[in-house]
């Protein structure tokens, strides 16, 4: 889709196609609707990213607590939505052995223990080795730096999300 016909959406289409770009965060998405025109796909994205920038700290963390686990219940048990899935396969965390998911669980049990919110990054850009590695050093950083660089985490898999459905250059003029 180029970005004409993602301006012409009605409210109900544009939540459709771009409810999920943000994890289980439709209200971020039906917010920006009223931003419409966007020049670009570029300009889309910003919009997200000041929604979620002019958010409280409280939003924020809200935000990451929309996020499953990786390789978490929600993988465990199929319920992951469309995208998660795709993105927490294609990292290989679909694919642990006993040692390696019960060190991310217990990984993942101890970030969320100290930080109140679940540990967050772009499956895409990683594997599952430097998921560990991030998981387990992030761990001991503090909480205003890890909702910082989470929330920097969600933008960069919005970012992705919508290059899935958004094309980048301009519509061919001719
Ligand atoms: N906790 C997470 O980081 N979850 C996720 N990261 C992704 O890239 N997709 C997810 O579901």
């Amino acid at each position: 889709m180029d970005i004409n016909t993602v301006n012409s959406l009605p409210y109900e289409d544009f939540v459709d196609v771009f409810g999920n770009v943000v994890e289980k965060c439709p209200l971020i998405t039906a917010a920006v609707w009223s931003r419409r025109p966007f020049g670009n796909l570029a300009d889309l994205e910003a919009a997200i990213s000041e929604f979620i920038d002019a958010l409280p700290e409280s939003g924020k963390e809200g935000i990451l607590r929309c996020h499953p686990d990786l390789a978490g219940r929600d993988l465990r048990g199929g319920t992951l939505t469309r995208e998660s899935r795709e993105e927490q396969a294609g990292a290989g965390l679909d694919a642990l052995d006993a040692a390696e998911a019960s060190r991310v669980a217990q990984l993942n049990d101890a970030y969320k223990r100290r930080f109140g919110f679940p540990f967050v990054i772009c499956a895409r850009m990683n594997d599952k080795g430097r998921i560990l590695q991030q998981l387990s050093q992030r761990c001991l950083n503090e909480a205003a730096a890890e909702r910082t660089r989470g929330i920097e985490e969600v933008k960069k898999i919005c970012n992705l999300r919508l290059k899935g459905l958004v094309r980048a250059d301009p519509p061919n003029k001719l």
